[in-house]
Parts: C-alpha cells; structure tokens; sequence
C-alpha cells in the first residue's frame, strides 16, 4: 500500500482508520479506537504521541494487557507460521528465524522464566535489535521489579508502534 498522508490519514472514516492502524499495538485495535478521537493529527509525530498518551494513562493492569497481546519471540506461534504479518516481518529482521539449537533453547527458557516470574511475554522492539541483543537483555530485564518491566514492556510497544505507524504514514507528510 502506498504512504498515506496526514491529511489522508484526517479524512478515513473510522471503520477504515480502525482497518488500517488497529494493529501498531499489537492486536489491540481498542488503542487506534480511542486515538480516533484526537483526529485531526498535524504530522506522524503528533499521531505516534496520541498512541503513546494513551499508553501511558492505562492503568498498570491495562499496561500489562497489552504487554500480554504480544507474541512470544520465536515462540510457538512463530514456528507455527501464526504470528501477525507485521510480528512475521519484525521477528525476521532480527534474526529469530535463524537461532542455533542452542539459541533456540536458550530463548524458550528464558521467555518461560520471564512469564513465571511476571505474568506477561517478554516485549522488545526486534526491528532495533539483533538476536544477541534481544537475549541479551532478555537476561537483564529477568531482575528488573513487576513496575520496571510492566513500564519498559510499554516503552518497547511505543518503539514498535511507531515503527509500525512509519510503514503506514509518510513522515515528511504535515498538515
Ligand atoms: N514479544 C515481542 O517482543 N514481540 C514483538 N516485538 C516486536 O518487535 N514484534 C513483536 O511481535
């Protein structure tokens, strides 16, 4: 599909703004629908900020639900061939779908140790890390406290959403 500019973002009718940016939070269409209201937006910057405020004044039992839409990295959706197409696109590019054995396992017990210990999948933006990375802080965030993880989860479901919002919007696009 071809960028849309801000001025077309303005004029979709809700259904189809709904069709279109219902999935930059991660099956989470209720974020674009309470976005909706904010239209009209200036530029992509003041839409990614309307997704990011409504992020932010989510309760932290809303912060954790939509941390816990998210897939697993390289989980068993992933092998399945399950996984959104934008999830599909994100885990590639950072090399999930090409792990050693070992790097495989390595992953499938600390993603289970993540969710033990939280209650929640573990969320990173993967089109900003590479695999090592991405086990790497897997790792670090294992001791960060329930408040710090649900808030960092956040924090990587913006970078996604922006990412997300790039490949919809033209950036250079102002009203
Ligand atoms: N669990 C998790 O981080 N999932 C994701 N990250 C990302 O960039 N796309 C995803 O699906």
């Amino acid at each position: 599909m071809p960028l849309l500019s801000i001025a077309e973002v303005n004029q979709l009718p809700f259904e189809e703004f709904i069709q279109i940016f219902g999935n930059v939070v991660e099956h989470c269409s209720l974020c674009a629908a309470a976005v909706w209201r904010n239209c009209p937006f200036s530029n992509i910057q003041n839409l990614s900020s309307a997704f990011n405020e409504f992020m932010d004044n989510l309760p932290m039992i809303g912060k954790e639900g939509i941390l816990r839409l998210h897939p697993d990295l390289a989980g068993r959706l992933a092998m399945a061939g399950a996984l959104t197409q934008e999830s599909t696109k994100e885990q590639a590019s950072a090399g999930l779908g090409n792990m050693s054995t070992d790097e495989r396992e390595k992953m499938s017990r600390l993603n289970s140790q993540y969710k033990e210990k939280f209650g929640f999948p573990f969320v990173i933006c993967a089109r900003q890390n590479k695999k090592e990375a991405i086990l790497k802080g897997l790792e670090e965030r294992l001791n960060n406290s329930m408040d710090q993880e649900t808030l960092t989860g956040v924090d990587e479901v913006k970078k996604i959403c922006y990412l997300r919002l790039l490949d919809i919007v033209d950036k250079n696009s102002k009203l």
